[in-house]
């Protein structure tokens, strides 16, 4: 651990903050990359969102580390952005990716998990349900860059996306591991994986907690393209011309007709969906799970 202004941030933190160095070239990158003069970055604390209004397009940034494990202030921060992004006209596509290295998502934040009170997890679960509601049915094209490890509710945010880009290095695994933590993914997780790897393979991962390295997740269809990892942003950024070819109303009404009966089967039972997860989490045998799971992460940093 370091010490840094009274906080202790833990030095993996502080080796990953070296992408954030490269954010200040970035600033001399952006007029290559078509960020004039004038066009600002905004964003929050977590959310990063570097705007390319001539393209159309919104770069967003998970940059919560150590590894953008999605807290409750980050679901909030990334569904405020998308909610603007949404309702801004400027905008038709955003690419979603993360600003730290080698983690696109850690997934779910544990510590929200654990020795918390039930309208703590309620409250929690709620905006999980609104991220992922806002993502899915979004009218922007989404396109995920995945420059890290992205398991469990990482592997959900991309699964939401429209089209999926992975780095290829062997760190760089995406699936849904909840079972290896005694836990189990939400009706409407399955649901995203059974439509994007069908059913039996779906089956498979969910049940074995499956973290698929680049070429099987390319292999199984989790991922749509697997490219090296300083090409992910690149390559994101050409798939998506080619989704923003189309006329956005043929394709966000498609995109509806395929996504709202999923996302439909949430919307009507949001409640009881979360009044399922506040008891599942809060029993005694779920607690000590994930306590377990929380230390031996520790441990092994
Ligand atoms: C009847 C049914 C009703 C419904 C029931 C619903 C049940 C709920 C379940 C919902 C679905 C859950 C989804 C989830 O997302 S659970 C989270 C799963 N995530 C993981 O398993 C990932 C764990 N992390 C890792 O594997 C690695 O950290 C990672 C590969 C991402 C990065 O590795 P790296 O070596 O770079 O970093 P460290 O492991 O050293 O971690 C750095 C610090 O970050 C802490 N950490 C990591 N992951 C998390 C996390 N998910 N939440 C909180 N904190 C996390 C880790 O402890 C280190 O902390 P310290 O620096 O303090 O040591």
């Amino acid at each position: 651990m370091a010490l840094m202004a009274g906080l202790r941030v833990p030095a993996r933190a502080l080796l990953r903050s070296g992408c954030w160095l490269r954010g200040a070239a970035l600033a001399g990158a952006e007029a290559a990359a078509g960020l004039g003069a004038g066009v600002r970055r905004f964003g929050s604390q977590r959310v990063l969102v570097e705007p390319d209004p001539a393209a159309g397009v919104a770069v967003v940034k998970l940059k919560s580390p150590p590894v953008n494990s999605l807290s409750l202030e980050l679901l909030t921060e990334l569904v405020i952005s998308l909610e603007k992004l949404d309702n801004d006209k400027t905008f038709r596509g955003i690419v979603l990716t993360s600003d730290l290295c080698g983690v696109f998502s850690a997934g779910l934040d544990l510590t929200e998990l654990c020795g918390r009170s039930p309208a703590h997890y309620a409250e929690y679960w709620r905006a999980l349900q609104e991220l992922w509601l806002r993502l899915y049915l979004s009218g922007l094209v989404s396109v995920a860059a995945v420059n890290g490890a992205s398991p469990a509710g990482g592997c959900l945010l991309c699964l939401s996306c429209d089209y999926r880009v992975l780095a290829d290095s062997p760190s760089c695994v995406i699936g849904p591991n909840e079972t290896r933590l005694g836990i189990v993914a939400p009706f409407w997780f399955k649901d995203c994986m059974v439509n994007t790897v069908g059913h039996r393979a779906a089956e498979q991962a969910l049940q074995l907690g499956t973290l698929f390295p680049p070429a099987e997740a390319l292999r199984v269809g989790l991922v749509d393209q697997v490219v090296p990892e300083d090409q992910v942003q690149s390559t994101a950024l050409a798939a998506m011309a080619r989704w923003l070819a189309i006329p956005d109303h043929a394709r966000q009404l498609t995109k509806s007709m395929m996504r709202k009966p999923t996302a439909d089967r949430l919307a009507k039972h949001r409640e009881a969906d979360v009044q399922s997860f506040v008891s599942f989490v809060s029993r005694d045998s779920i607690q000590k799970a994930l306590q377990t799971y929380l230390e031996k992460l520790k441990q092994k940093g």
